[in-house]
């Protein structure tokens, strides 16, 4: 089957690529890129006005399989990613039981294979049971496919752990990617630490204690050589300390999510628990110091942190609720509507966070459109107009704080090896 993409402008960071061109797919593989191409036996989707990317990837989602599919699992979890615009997500291991042994990687990978919509790869858990006690069986996950480490949802409070884990993943050339919340400080709190957790009365997780674990996440990297990845990265004294160590040259590199880039601790006024998340939504200062290093480069990617819990977890009080909520089908149209439509970044700029250094960071495949690659490719409307109706969601986990947000620009079609599985919002399969 022949799949022409007419006249989109084509947006390829890694490519230096951006203007109008044509997409010629054939086998699941992108096999000519440039203008006018024969159409000759070929389907023809019109891209025209619109943009086509290289397929958009995720590389923090909750999957929750196993053991958790109330909250989410493969089929779900890799709808919403499709319907996001996403054709590639990286999964987390704090499951039921955990990802840590290479027989559950192999078992998650398999039913990615049968039920999976989009590229789903695996995390393997840093310590077995995540308990931060022992390390996992991580050459062996490596060895099934997992393609990066973690004990995310989690702080890896035990600092010899996390060092013999960096020391370790130096032969393998992959990273850890750090929880950076210093329980013994954050514990106990249920959102940012600072005026409005004080007026609302309720008990803080405070900037600091990610301050602290990322500089310690830091040294430890350096003391190793090894590669370290900070998730959610959420506080301005994080991102500085980020931009210190990348300077001297240590191998860090950070995502920071939509949701810290667009809201603050002000939206927990409402009480509703769709706010709730770790770490938390904060004030001001920090989304202004999050959006300034994502501009210059010391947070690398874009990554949701797709966390769904059941409905009814998450209807109870504020400081009861599970920390989390569905990201994948608002991730692109917040960052559109808030970091492109305001003129802070340029579309090649969001394609890159969203795309290729993801990419980059977990050394996959992807990323590009090029000639012999997959045929992994988003399109997007940039300009379309829509209203967040969580009812309409394909995760299970439908609560979110951008729910009856009017947004614009979203994803029209995305195409995973060459076939179409999501256009115009609406999932096949
Ligand atoms: N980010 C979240 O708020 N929740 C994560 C776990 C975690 O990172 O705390 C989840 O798995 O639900």
């Amino acid at each position: 089957m022949k799949l022409l993409l007419k006249a989109g402008r084509v947006i390829n960071p890694q490519e230096d690529f951006d203007g109008i061109a044509d997409i010629l797919i054939e086998n699941g593989l992108v096999t000519e890129f440039g203008k006018d191409l024969p159409a000759a036996g070929a389907q023809i989707y019109d891209a025209d006005g619109l943009v086509v990317t290289p397929g958009l990837i995720d590389m923090h989602v909750h999957l929750r399989e196993p053991g958790q599919e109330a909250k989410e699992d493969v089929g779900s979890g890799t709808r919403a990613a499709a319907a996001g615009g996403f054709t590639t997500i990286a999964c987390m291991p704090n499951t039921r039981p955990v990802v840590d042994s290479a027989i559950i990687v192999s078992g998650l990978l398999q039913r990615a294979q049968v039920e999976g919509l989009v590229n789903v790869k695996v995390i393997g858990a840093l310590s077995k049971g995540q308990e931060g006690r022992e390390l996992a069986e991580i050459g062996d996950m490596l060895q099934a496919g997992a393609v990066a480490i973690s004990d995310d949802g989690h702080y890896v409070e035990n600092a010899k752990l996390l060092l013999n884990g960096l020391e370790y993943l130096t032969s393998f050339g992959r990273p850890i990617i750090s929880h950076a919340e210093d329980e013994s400080l954050a514990g106990d709190g249920s959102m940012h630490e600072g005026a409005v957790s004080a007026m609302l009365g309720i008990n803080g997780r405070p900037s600091v204690a990610e301050d602290i674990a990322v500089a310690r996440d830091i040294l430890l990297a350096e003391y190793a050589g090894g590669a370290v990845h900070i998730a959610h990265v959420s506080s301005k004294g994080a991102v500085e300390l980020i931009r210190q160590a990348k300077q001297r040259g240590i191998k860090v590199t950070a995502e920071v999510t939509p949701h810290h880039l667009t809201l603050t601790d002000q939206a927990v006024s409402s009480f509703d628990t769709a706010t709730k998340v770790n770490p938390p939504l904060r004030s001001a200062d920090h989304v202004e110091a999050l959006l300034a290093g994502l501009k210059d480069g010391t947070l690398d990617a874009i990554a949701s942190d797709h966390a769904p819990h059941a409905f009814e977890e998450k209807d109870r009080e504020y400081r009861f609720a599970p920390s989390g909520f569905a990201g994948l089908e608002t991730a692109l149209g917040v960052v559109l509507t808030n970091l492109y439509h305001t003129g802070k970044f340029s579309l090649n700029e969001i394609v890159e966070r969203m795309s290729s250094t993801p990419a980059r960071i977990l050394n996959l495949n992807r990323g590009v459109i090029r000639a012999g690659e997959a045929a992994d490719i988003t399109i997007i409307d940039p300009d379309l107009e829509w209203i967040v109706d969580s009812t309409r969601f394909y995760t299970r986990g439908r609560l979110t704080p951008f729910d009856g947000m009017q947004l614009k620009g979203k994803a029209i079609a995305t195409i995973v090896g060459g076939k179409v599985i999501m256009q115009n919002g609406e999932v096949h399969k």
